[in-house]
């Protein structure tokens, strides 16, 4: 998807909310747990409930990979199931040399290989431009790179200073915008570093960001859509325990846990958006 069809996608919904697949086997609802594949029965429900209301999805490979065939099973069930014009993330994290982190984008992105048709990847940046390269080879497609996390532990590296004062993150930033355009590159930056959105937004005016952290994390949405709209929105927020465990029943709570988070970001759309 490029990014013309996702501004529309959010305009046309009122919504640049992301709904992540954190699909655990333990915590889904008893009234699933009698179905052949559970995994799937539940993120089935998930996106019936939600998809009037979400302009993403992102299952978190994590929960897929750890049962091995049966996961990935669940996983090809779930994407062939969400409607094809919502954007789709892969929440792998990934990042190798070249050669390696080409097998990894054809996991995700060439659907003669593993079947994944995803539109984007997660990304650790550690390893460099060539490890990120691979991934900027596929049309249409995006990498989305870490850039400054939701996770206390994100002040070890990514909050670090070199000599010029300039923190990881922001090289980071700064230095993959000459890898790839807005049109393929997006940066995550936690909800929970609203004290950085506005810097990172001048960093990167141009590109998407993912937002994880609204919801079960406790980040703001209202400081994140103040201080990192952009004139194309430029915003995925992501909420996964938030919405898909909000009840035992997907269709009425996950269903209103996100169109309550879709009504909101409504009025901030009505408050902060300017094209
Ligand atoms: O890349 C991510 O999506 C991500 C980056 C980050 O900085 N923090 C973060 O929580 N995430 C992911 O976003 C999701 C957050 O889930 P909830 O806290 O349940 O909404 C999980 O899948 C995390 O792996």
């Amino acid at each position: 998807m490029n990014s013309t069809e996702l501004v529309k996608q959010i305009e046309n919904k009122r919504s640049f909310l992301c709904v992540g697949l954190d699909t655990d086997p333990k915590l889904i609802p008893s009234m699933f747990k009698k179905e052949v594949d559970p995994v799937f029965a539940f993120n089935k429900a998930v996106i019936d409930a939600t998809a009037d209301f979400a302009v993403a999805y992102k299952p978190n490979i994590a929960f897929y990979e750890a049962f091995g065939p049966k996961g990935w099973e669940s996983l090809q069930k779930t994407m062939d199931y969400i409607p094809k014009d919502i954007f789709t993330i892969a929440d792998a994290k990934r990042g190798d040399i070249g050669n390696t982190a080409f097998m990894y984008a054809q996991t995700f992105f060439d659907p003669s290989c593993a079947g994944f048709n995803f539109d984007s990847v997660t990304v650790a940046p550690y390893m460099g431009h060539d490890s990120v390269e691979p991934f900027l080879r596929f049309e249409d497609k995006w990498v989305i790179l870490l850039a400054l996390t939701s996770n206390s532990g994100s002040h070890d590296f990514q909050m670090t200073k070199s000599e010029d004062y300039i923190p990881m993150y922001e090289r980071v930033m700064r230095l993959a915008q000459t890898w790839g355009s807005p049109e393929e590159m997006m940066f995550v930056i936690g909800a929970t570093r609203t004290d950085f959105l506005q810097k990172a937004r001048e960093i990167a005016p141009d590109n998407f960001f993912l937002v994880p952290g609204v919801g079960a994390q406790g980040g703001s949405l209202e400081d994140v859509s103040k201080y990192a709209m952009n004139s194309r929105v430029g915003l995925l927020v992501n909420s996964s325990r938030g919405i898909i465990y909000a009840g035992d029943n997907p269709a009425v709570d996950a269903k209103r846990e996100a169109k309550k988070v879709q009504e909101e970001m409504a009025m901030y759309l009505d408050e902060y958006y300017i094209k």
